[in-house]
C-alpha cells in the first residue's frame, strides 16, 4: 500500500527522520511506534504532504505520491482540528464535500456514522459544547467519511475513556477487515499489541525495528522460564528465589544462561514434579523500553 524509501528531514541543525524506510502491506494495522521526538508526526505529516521531505521517495500503491493522493488517505492529527463555532452536522457534511463526496453521499454517511457511533442526538450540538471525549467521536469520523484506503491515526485513543476506546478499537478492527489500511502511532502499547499486525519504531530519527508482532516478540526472547514445581525431592537453591504458591507448590524464574531448554528441564525434574514449564514471551511494552535504552546507549 505504501512504499517509503531513504526518507530524510532535517530542521535547521535538528535531524527528525535519517535514511528511513518502510513497507506498509495492504489491509493491515501496521503499528508506528517510537519515544517522544523520534520522528512519527514528522514522517506522518511527509506521508500527508503537509510537510516535504528533504530526500527519498514515497509510493502509494505503487506510484509517486501526490497532491491528488490525499483523498485516499484519512488522518486523525494528534492536536485536533474541529471548527469550534460549528454544529456537528455542518462539521460533518463540510468534512465530507471537501474530500469530494456529493451532498447526497455526504448526508447518508454522516448519518451512518452518527448512528453507528450512537451519536445522532449530537447533530445540532456545536463542538464547543461538547466534552473532549464527544469531540475526539466527531473527528474520528471526519477522518473516515470518505473511506479512505490508507487511514493514519496519531494517538487515536487520547481523550477517550475505556468504553469509547473500546468503541473506536473495534471500529479500527472493522474498518481493516473491510481493506482499510490502518497506520496507527500510539504509546499505548496495550492498543499496539491488540490491534496491529506489525509495527516499526523509530528512535532518534531512524528505524530501529521492523517486523510482524510474532517477529518482533521472537527476536527478544528473553530466555526466561516460569516455572512451578510440587512434590520437591531435593532442596531447591537459594538463588532461584522460589516462592510457596500454595502448600509443597514453588514458582520461579529460571534463565537458560546457555543451557537449552530441555537440559533446564532434566534439571528441574531432578528437584521434583514439574507442574508448569512455561517461556516467558516479552510484552511490546518491554520490548519497547528495551529497543530504546539499547539503541540510545549505541
Ligand atoms: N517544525 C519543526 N521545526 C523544528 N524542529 C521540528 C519541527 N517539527 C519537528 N521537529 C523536531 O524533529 C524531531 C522529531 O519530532 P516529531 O514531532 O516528528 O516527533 P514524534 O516522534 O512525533 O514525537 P511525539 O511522540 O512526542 O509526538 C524533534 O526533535 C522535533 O523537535
Amino acid at each position: 500500500m505504501l512504499e517509503i524509501s531513504n526518507l530524510t528531514k532535517v530542521f535547521g541543525s535538528k535531524n527528525a527522520l535519517i535514511n528511513v524506510d518502510l513497507s506498509v502491506p495492504s489491509g493491515v494495522v501496521f503499528g508506528l511506534l517510537g519515544p517522544n521526538g523520534a520522528g512519527k508526526t514528522t514522517l506522518i505529516r511527509i506521508i500527508n504532504q503537509i510537510i516535504e521531505a528533504d530526500s527519498g521517495e514515497i509510493f502509494l500503491e505503487g506510484n509517486k505520491i501526490s497532491p491528488a493522493d490525499i483523498r485516499k488517505i484519512g488522518y486523525l492529527p494528534e492536536e485536533r482540528g474541529l471548527y469550534k463555532k460549528m454544529k456537528v452536522w455542518d462539521q460533518l457534511i463540510y468534512f465530507a464535500r471537501l474530500k469530494g463526496l456529493s451532498q447526497q453521499e455526504a448526508n447518508q454517511r454522516v448519518n451512518k456514522w452518527l448512528n453507528k457511533l450512537d451519536i445522532g442526538t449530537w447533530k445540532a450540538k456545536k463542538i464547543e459544547d461538547l466534552s473532549k471525549g464527544m469531540a475526539q467521536k466527531v473527528q474520528f469520523i471526519a477522518t473516515v467519511i470518505h473511506e479512505p484506503k490508507l487511514l493514519i491515526l496519531d494517538e487515536p485513543f487520547s481523550g477517550f475513556d475505556p468504553v469509547n476506546a473500546e468503541i473506536i478499537k473495534n471500529e479500527i478492527l472493522g474498518l481493516k477487515d473491510s481493506g482499510t489500511t490502518v497506520i496507527l502511532s500510539t504509546h499505548r502499547m496495550e492498543s499496539v499489541e491488540l490491534l496491529c499486525d506489525r509495527v516499526a519504531m523509530i528512535n532518534q530519527s531512524r528505524k530501529i525495528l521492523d517486523g510482524t508482532i510474532r517477529e518482533v516478540k521472537a527476536s527478544f526472547r528473553p530466555e526466561i522460564y516460569k516455572i512451578t514445581l510440587s512434590d520437591l525431592t531435593a532442596t531447591l537453591p537459594q538463588s532461584l528465589d522460589a516462592k510457596e504458591v500454595e502448600l509443597g507448590e514453588w514458582q520461579f524464574s529460571a534463565k537458560l544462561n546457555g543451557k537449552s531448554p530441555n537440559e533446564l528441564l532434566r534439571e528441574l525434574m531432578a528437584m521434583g514434579q514439574v507442574k508448569q514449564f512455561d517461556e516467558v514471551t516479552p510484552t511490546m511494552e518491554e520490548i519497547f523500553i528495551h529497543q530504546v535504552k539499547s539503541s540510545d546507549h549505541e
